[in-house]
């Protein structure tokens, strides 16, 4: 069985003229155990998708199951089986972190005690300031915190929108790694997230944008099947080179990426780099670096978006 079923879900906001459509006809899968994630730009649509699924927003249209409950009928049946940790830091700031873990652990007829197997190796880094307020903890900490009060009542299914935005490289890598442990658990995870290298951690991933679904594959598959020779280059200022190739006859897309610019071309056989080298020089460009390389799964979503 499936953990969770999405069917054609369309959330518009406002009337009329001013009226928004925030989630267009998305459907997708996810099975049990697996870490399934949301990857798109603000305001693509995935806070409005998991407020529907997490029950506290109903859709236009559409329909949805998680863990075989119906996400209307059954609300208060999924409500007892689903964690979620909003955007949004959903602490109450004035209390402590105890009390914090406390007043969730509560909502649900359960305590720290019972369950204390499953948050424990996340609350052992902050049990050591338990008595110091939600509001005066750094971004990593507060982060722990919410994840450990979503978990406390041993949810089946863990929604996790945005979890890392705002926290430090290492905390990221540490929540990264706590959700592997999590999924080993079998505990099913959707997490959104707007950073493409936290996109390559997860089983699977659908692409959105602008309340679509572009794609949903595994992140190795999205870069294996990238269609297109990618080269990266480097020849003095990235906006210089950007500006000149995007002037390039032969060229797909030109961006910006790190210090470098990608330049993606149509697949062919007798394509050779000479070419683009001979183009800068040409440009007045000197010192001219180009190498072909591997799609990341960003260069994959940035394809994709120009095709839409
Ligand atoms: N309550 C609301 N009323 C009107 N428009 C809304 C409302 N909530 C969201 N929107 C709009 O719906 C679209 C999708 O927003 P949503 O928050 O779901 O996207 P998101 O991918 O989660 O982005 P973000 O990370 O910025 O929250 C955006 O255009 C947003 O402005």
């Amino acid at each position: 069985m499936k953990s969770i079923i999405v069917n054609n879900l369309t959330k518009t906001y406002g009337k009329a003229k001013e009226k928004v459509l925030a989630v267009d006809d998305v459907s997708f899968d996810v099975n049990p155990g697996e870490i399934f994630g949301l990857i798109g730009p603000d305001g693509s649509g995935k806070t409005s998708i998991f407020r529907m699924l997490t029950t506290v927003l109903l859709p236009n249209s559409g329909s949805a199951s998680i863990e075989g409950f119906d996400m209307i009928k059954d609300y208060k049946e999924i409500r007892k089986i689903l964690g979620y940790m909003p955007g949004r830091f959903s602490l109450y700031q004035d209390l402590t972190i105890e009390e914090n873990l406390e007043f969730f652990a509560s909502v649900f007829n359960t305590t720290i005690a019972e369950n204390y197997d499953l948050i424990k190796d996340i609350y052992i880094q902050i049990e050591p300031l338990k008595d110091r307020r939600a509001g005066k903890l750094s971004g990593g900490m507060k982060q722990k915190l919410a994840l450990c009060c979503a978990l406390i009542h041993k949810p089946k299914v863990l929604f996790l929108d945005e979890p890392t935005t705002g926290v430090d490289p290492v905390s990221r890598k540490e929540f990264w790694e706590m959700l592997q442990r999590l999924k080993k658990q079998g505990i099913t995870i959707v997490v959104a997230t707007p950073y493409m290298d936290e996109a390559a951690l997860c089983d699977r991933i659908a692409l959105i944008q602008n309340g679509k679904i572009l794609s949903i594959e595994t992140p190795a598959t999205i870069s294996n099947s990238y269609p297109d020779l990618l080269f990266e280059v480097k020849a003095g200022r990235t906006a210089n080179v950007l500006r000149a190739l995007e002037k390039f006859d032969q060229k797909k897309n030109v961006y910006a990426y790190g210090e470098f610019v990608h330049l993606s071309l149509e697949k062919n056989e007798n394509f050779n780099t000479t070419t683009v080298i001979e183009y800068l020089k040409k440009e007045g460009f000197e010192n001219i670096e180009i190498n072909p390389i591997k799609a990341s799964i960003e260069d994959s979503f940035i394809r994709l978006l120009s095709n839409h």
